[in-house]
């Protein structure tokens, strides 16, 4: 049986960690479907470059507040998933072809299929050509990622649907779009799908959107979004159905009783679940929790030695920077056993590319009151600083949260334009142990660009003078 050094399952941010520094060991990587993994097929990356389009296809609806007219005379969306797609598709192509022939990589060996543990440290590959082989290895890396939970909704199946892996490609824009979830994927693809001119209908069971947000924000941002789009809160889908014209059915029931729509496209968003099911762990010992992700240290290393995982199959935080902030971390201790370091997750922020943008990190308010923590907090309204005049921003704001004695902030969310810019310095900040003050005062901040809403939020906490 052929014996690696190390084995990489998986090439999202799993394949970033194998390099020179690797000459010399004996490598496989496993990957099952597309090369590169979630964020540049079929996530972050191409998303973002829909979101902007979409910002730009939206630009008209808004211009006339300064003065400017403008009409939206179409959006090709052919032209606009093609662009995409076409650059990106030569990425995943191009990744996949270093890996297979380069003389870089004559130390790895990449196996094109489905990968499994048949025994200890041993995985067998279900080969995409058929073929079937079967190898071991002192050292592996579990980097799987996740995929789209499909909820078992009767008669999605039978009808069909889309998730975020399919939206993206449609041959052609719908008339009418429902999405089932109110999470990340729900908010950025309303802003993409209605920018492009299709009715949009969120329908989500709770009553509000992304509800794991700071109260204050998803409140916002619900409002917003109901403004927009059809929101139906308190919407749980019960059945589905495709009519004799090709649309869509959706039955719902809400507390007032039962609830109809019919749309031509259907995307699902209700989360994503770690693709730690298909590896047959338990044949190498490696325990999952009750939510299927898979069980890491601070090492990142499972319950068994010498085995890593990273990424959205270990981590509750499924974001790419986590994963190659993970894989950095794994990368690290596979060249340096006996001088391993921990990973980092004390302040990881994310941002939702959604109309508004929304950017957080660290503790929302509701957190700090549930856990007793003592907080000072300051909210600064992006219309009351002068980039916030210039976009006439009505609804944006900034807010910071703080620890009164210290001035340490221990929280910050944004809702409004750049959201996702602006929030990093207070990431910076975070990160580096800054208190609020210092941060705020022990800096130029350029006049009068949007940082200037963090800045004024700062100033604004109400912190301890003696600290
Ligand atoms: C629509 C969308 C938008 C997103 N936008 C953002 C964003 O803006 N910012 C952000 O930070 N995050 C975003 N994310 C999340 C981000 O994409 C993920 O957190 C990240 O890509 C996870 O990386 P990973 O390496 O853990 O897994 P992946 O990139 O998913 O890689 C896992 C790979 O393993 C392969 N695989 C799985 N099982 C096996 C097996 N048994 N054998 C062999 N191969 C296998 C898969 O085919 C896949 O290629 C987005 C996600 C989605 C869906
Ligand atoms: N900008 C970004 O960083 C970005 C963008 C997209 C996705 N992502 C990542 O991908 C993950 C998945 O995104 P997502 O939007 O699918 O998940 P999500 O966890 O953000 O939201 C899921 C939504 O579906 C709802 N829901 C759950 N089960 C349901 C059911 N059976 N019926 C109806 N609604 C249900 C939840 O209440 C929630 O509103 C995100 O959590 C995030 O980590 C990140």
């Amino acid at each position: 049986m052929t014996h690696y050094d190390l084995v990489i399952i998986g090439t999202g941010s799993g394949n970033t960690i194998v390099n020179r520094r690797f000459a010399d060991w004996k490598v496989a990587i496993v990957e099952r479907g597309t090369f590169g993994g979630t964020c540049l097929n079929v996530g972050c990356i191409p998303t973002k470059m829909f979101v902007h389009a979409a910002d730009v296809a939206a630009t008209p609806s808004v211009s006339s507040r300064y003065g400017v007219d403008e009409q939206l005379l179409g959006v090709r969306w052919t032209d606009v998933r093609d662009r995409i797609f076409g650059r990106i598709d030569p990425i995943a192509e191009g990744g996949s072809e270093y890996r297979h022939h380069n003389p870089d990589n004559a130390n790895v060996r990449v196996y094109d299929g489905t990968g499994r543990f048949t025994g200890f440290k041993e995985l067998t590959v279900d080969g995409k050509d058929g073929s079937t082989s079967v190898f071991s290895a002192d050292r592996f890396v579990i980097a799987t990622g996740s995929r789209p939970i499909v909820p078992p909704i009767p008669g999605l199946e039978e009808t069909g649907y889309h998730t975020s892996n399919t939206i993206m490609r449609l041959e052609e824009l719908p008339r009418r779009m429902a999405i089932i979830g109110g999470g990340f994927v729900a908010a950025e693809f309303a802003h993409v799908f209605a920018s492009f001119g299709v009715e949009v209908t969120i329908v989500l069971r709770s009553n509000e959107l992304l509800r794991l947000e700071d109260g204050e924000i998803s409140a916002r941002y619900t409002e917003i979004a109901r403004d927009k789009y059809d929101v139906r809160l308190n919407h749980e889908t019960v059945r589905v159905e495709r009519r004799d014209d090709g649309s869509i059915l959706l039955g719902m029931l809400n507390p007032d009783g039962a609830d109809e729509l019919i749309v031509d496209e259907l995307l699902v968003a209700v989360g994503r679940e770690p693709n730690s099911d298909l590896l047959n762990l338990d044949a190498t010992g490696v325990e999952v929790d009750r939510e299927g992700r898979v069980v890491v240290d601070a090492y990142q290393q499972t319950t068994v030695d010498g085995i890593y995982a990273l990424g959205d199959v270990t981590s509750p935080l499924q974001l790419k920077h986590v994963a190659n902030h993970e894989a950095r971390v794994v990368k690290h201790n596979l060249l340096n056993p006996d001088d391993r370091i921990e990973a980092d997750h004390r302040f990881v922020p994310h941002a939702v590319f959604s109309a508004p943008q929304i950017a957080s990190v660290g503790l929302t308010e509701e957190q700090a009151k549930e856990r007793g923590i003592p907080y000072v907090k300051a909210v600064q309204r992006y219309a009351d600083i002068a980039y916030g005049w210039a976009m006439e921003d009505t609804t944006g704001f900034a807010k910071v949260l703080a620890d009164p004695k210290s001035g340490q902030i221990i929280g910050c969310h944004v809702i409004g334009p750049q959201a996702p810019t602006v929030i990093q310095p207070v990431i910076q900040a975070m990160s580096f142990g800054l208190d609020a003050y210092t941060m705020a005062r022990g800096q130029y901040w350029i006049h009068p660009a949007m940082p200037e809403v963090i800045e004024n939020a700062l100033l604004k906490l109400d912190l301890d003078p003696e600290r």
